[in-house]
């Protein structure tokens, strides 16, 4: 069953949207504000925990209008039912997207029930200290290896959930960094650490070579048996992981119709579920699945997703902005943007459209950004001042999770402040030095929440995944493939052979191969 393929600039709405853009393109927004007491009002969305903000944007009630009908037009609502149906939308891999479905109460499939179940019972051993080492010694410090989507969604969300860890230390080996993994080793203890490998594909050239170094480091102390005590595997190729040494009931299976940057809510997320335990962690997936109740569900002049989505849209295909960037104001949120940029660049840094023609118009948008309050004194000078326009995405939370209120409270009055400063700059004010003038103006959401649960945490991931799907459903593009990394490893691998076999000149390429030379020079 295909997903309806349209040029979304051939659209009414889209011809549309190009007229009403060079209207207000030069338009300052800040006297339509003004002129407008109810905007903030209107131009808001409330929600369980969430406070949505996004009249401080260049856009009118006739903006949202034509990006509604354009969302029409496009048939998102189908788009949106043909994906939590199942249907096999990721056409290029003739897959399904489920990853909701493990996240559904309602209807929960057997599979995810059973790999829930399993999560939860070898969690509790390992923070209750039953599960014992080789040398009968708990537990102590657990290592995820793995990369790109079996990586960036764990760590983002061992962090962010920080203050609801149990004792166990979590630590990530993504990168094939040679000396990244041994500064990690030289810390860990053999006999009373658990190694985790997460691969959906169990083939992933970094992760297989990482997994194999620290199996021979831990074989150094431990013997052949001892490796099912301190080794686990998450993988949906169950053979391969075996392959590897890893018994079968220490193999936590995931499926095909979960995407690897989808993927922290199925069996990869397994060091979320120690390092918080169960009940935590299950909280996040319900935080998530009342995320997609609401993206199913509610209208699309209410639905944060869309509405996010859509806004984004505007920039990225009238304004022509390039990028935009997320600034949380929170310490723990700071694997957020690393988490993001494999969500939406991944899935949405696309130029064939569904049909397989090149597309003439810009997709995925650039994410970038850092935590508040430390951006602002880093890149927040461009934002203000800049050429280019970068709109960008505030997150806060209200509450104080260590009741440092008056810490946090400069942090958020920074959180508010900027948002504003950016809008009105100095905007009608009498600033005769140039270099201090501000034309305001700047684009931002505000995604304020009442505080950093486990619950929030899983909604706020579910609202991005949902907003890059509604954008690559209007651009008419395959979000859920990822072909562009593919031709960097095969390249790899002759690179690899070239190095080994000493022989820069079998590599086709001069500058690479002059690269090479020099490289293997130096090497000796
Ligand atoms: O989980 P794995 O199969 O090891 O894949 C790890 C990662 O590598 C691939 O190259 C993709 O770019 C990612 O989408 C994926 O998450």
């Amino acid at each position: 069953m295909s997903l309806h393929s349209v040029n979304p600039t051939k659209t009414e709405s889209w011809i549309a949207l190009e007229k009403h853009f060079q209207e207000i393109k030069e338009q300052q927004m800040q006297d339509v504000f003004e002129k407008d007491a109810n905007r903030a009002i209107r131009f808001k969305i409330e929600w369980q925990d969430f406070y949505i903000d996004y009249s401080k944007n260049r856009i009118t009630d006739e903006t949202l209008s034509l990006l509604l009908k354009l969302a029409e037009e496009l048939k998102l609502k189908e788009a949106i039912g043909k994906q939590f149906s199942g249907k096999k939308i990721n056409q290029t891999e003739d897959r399904a997207v489920l990853h909701t479905a493990l996240r559904d109460f309602e209807h929960m499939k057997p599979e995810v029930k059973d790999t829930l179940q399993k999560m939860q019972h070898f969690s509790g051993e390992v923070i209750s200290g039953a599960h014992k080492g080789f040398t009968g010694k708990a537990i102590t410090d657990l290592v995820n290896i793995g990369i790109g989507g079996s990586h960036l969604g764990p760590e983002m969300v061992a962090e962010a959930l920080l203050f609801y860890k149990n004792h166990l230390k979590t630590h990530f080996i993504a990168n094939i960094d040679g000396d990244g993994v041994a500064e990690k080793l030289k810390n860990l203890n053999p006999e009373t650490t658990l190694f985790i490998i997460v691969s959906k594909s169990f083939t992933t050239q970094e992760t297989i070579a990482n997994a194999s170094f620290i199996k021979d480091w831990f074989l150094e102390k431990g013997s052949d048996e001892d490796i099912q005590k301190h080794f686990v595997a998450v993988s949906a190729n169950v053979e391969g992981a075996k392959d590897f040494g890893i018994s079968e009931e220490n193999i936590f299976p995931m499926q095909d119709w979960v995407g690897g940057r989808f993927s922290l809510w199925s069996s990869v997320g397994l060091s979320i579920c120690c390092a918080i335990g169960f009940k935590n962690f299950e909280a996040m997936l319900k935080g998530a699945f009342e995320m997609d109740n609401h993206f199913k569900n509610e209208n699309f002049d209410e639905n944060i997703p869309v509405k996010l989505a859509l806004i984004s849209i505007w920039y990225n295909n009238f304004f022509q902005a390039e990028s935009e960037s997320v600034v949380a104001y929170s310490q723990y949120l700071n694997k957020l943007v690393p988490y993001l940029q494999q969500a939406v660049m991944e899935s949405n840094g696309k130029s064939v459209d569904r049909n397989g023609e090149r597309i003439n118009y810009q997709t995925g948008t650039i994410v970038w950004g850092n935590v508040g309050s430390n951006s602002q004194h880093a890149f927040f000078q461009h934002l203000h001042q800049g050429t280019k326009l970068i709109p960008t995405d505030f997150i806060g939370f209200s509450e104080s999770l260590h009741g440092n209120v008056k810490n946090d409270n400069i942090l958020m009055a920074n959180f508010f402040a900027q948002t504003e400063a950016l809008w009105e700059g100095t905007y009608n004010k009498n600033v005769e030095n140039p270099f201090k003038y501000f034309d305001g103006n700047k684009p931002t959401n505000t995604i304020l929440i009442k505080r950093l649960t486990p619950k929030n945490l899983g909604s706020l991931i579910a609202m991005y995944e949902h907003k890059l799907f509604v954008q690559g459903i209007i651009w008419n593009i395959f979000s859920y493939d990822q072909w562009g990394v593919e031709l960097g490893k095969t390249v790899a691998e002759e690179t690899l052979s070239a190095i080994d076999n000493k022989k820069p000149a079998k590599i086709g390429n001069p500058s690479t191969a002059n690269l090479l030379r020099f490289f293997l020079k130096n090497q000796q």
